[in-house]
């Protein structure tokens, strides 16, 4: 037995640790930023690709028992120069991924290649191929691919689940945050939630005055500060082009009008800096609940509504509307011009006391 390879002990140990190591995987993910998940399944998914192809060649060899010869079979060094193993080169040199399960991967990946070359030796001299060995060689590949997997799904979720230019959870996922908190709503006869959209203000004029590059600057910047203002329960999203949604679970809409107030003064407040100039940007809210008695749709609407009413009252503030001063207003279809308006007429701006 190569001298290289891992007792069996450790490997059950490392067995037992499977388990752990998606908990560990996806800990470690959640502290990478989103962009790292744009290239990062597309990445895993070519280096298992090619690993799998090695892998048929060498058990294609076994069963034909044809001699491997080639460097990718019996150098010591392969796992440094087969596709996998400089994808781990390559992200090895950002330090955040040195750590815990990466490290491990990599732990697996050179043994597979030292179980291999094990395999491929007694082959290659024409013995019989261990038993032991080739049981080895066939249950660390598994363990390494296993692991990869998770990696790879993860990956796979977290670029579904986010806006690249604003990091921001995208409007398909919080669909699915709304749809649990609506349930709170009807399960729990106190329990309340407060929902706010929020847009922009003049926002194509910052296109076509700075273009597309700074627009996406001043999205990613009003994101973060949207995102820093929040508590850790909250969640605010990228609903569309400028447009973003706020959940508040737990929040009157007594309580939410201040905190979204609040929020859009302290946007107008926080200018950012580009090649010297300092450019201002504000955004309109409309706050509203997220009413038990409609469905989901239509409280989006109402805090639409409330929106588009900030917006022709001069932009820059923000205005709620009540769900329980619209009557009938039961599902999205019964939204029409008329109803629209009568909610507009319904709406009040939020105007925070002075301190
Ligand atoms: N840079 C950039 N611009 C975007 C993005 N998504 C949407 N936009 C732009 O956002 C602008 C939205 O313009 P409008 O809907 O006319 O609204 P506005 O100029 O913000 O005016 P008001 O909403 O009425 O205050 C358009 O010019 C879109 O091209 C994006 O991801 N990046």
């Amino acid at each position: 037995m190569n001298s290289a390879l891992l007792s069996p002990a450790t490997i059950d140990t490392y067995a037992e640790h499977s388990v752990n190591n998606r908990y560990v995987i996806e800990n470690l993910l959640e502290s990478l930023h989103h962009e790292d998940f744009e290239t990062l399944a597309d990445d895993i998914k070519h280096s298992l690709e090619s690993h799998r192809d090695w892998m048929m060649r060498i058990m294609t060899a076994l069963v034909t028992r044809q001699p491997l010869n080639e460097d990718q079979f019996i150098a010591c060094d392969a796992h440094l120069h087969c596709h996998f193993g400089r994808w781990l080169s390559r992200i090895f040199e950002d330090e955040l991924f040195k750590q815990g399960s990466f490290l491990k991967i990599e732990a697996y990946h050179t043994q597979l290649h030292d179980a291999a070359r094990t395999v491929i030796q007694q082959l290659n001299r024409q013995q019989e191929v261990n038993t032991d060995d080739l049981n080895y060689f066939i249950r660390i590949q598994k363990e390494l691919f296993d692991m990869v997997m998770v990696l790879f799904e993860f990956s796979v979720q977290n670029k579904q689940q986010f806006d690249p230019t604003t990091r921001l959870i995208n409007r398909r996922s919080v669909g699915a945050i709304l749809a649990s908190e609506y349930h709170k709503r009807q399960q729990l006869d106190d329990y309340v939630c407060c929902i706010a959209m929020a847009d922009i203000d003049h926002f194509k004029n910052v296109n076509d005055l700075w273009g597309h590059d700074v627009g996406d600057l001043l999205l990613a910047h009003t994101a973060q500060l949207f995102n820093d203002s929040i508590r850790r329960h909250d969640t605010v999203s990228r609903y569309g082009g400028e447009e973003f949604l706020f959940i508040f679970p737990d929040m009157t809409l007594e309580q939410a009008g201040p905190v979204v107030d609040r929020i859009r003064q302290k946007l107008a407040d926080t200018p950012v800096s580009h090649q010297g100039n300092s450019l201002q940007v504000t955004a309109s809210f409309g706050v509203t609940q997220l009413s038990r008695h409609t469905d989901i749709k239509s409280s989006i609407k109402r805090a639409d509504i409330a929106l588009y009413a900030a917006k022709d009252n001069g932009r820059n503030i923000t205005m709620s509307i009540d769900s329980k001063a619209i009557m009938g207003q039961n599902s999205y279809q019964d939204f029409n011009n008329d109803t629209t308006e009568i909610m507009r007429q319904q709406c009040h701006r939020v105007i925070l006391e002075k301190d």
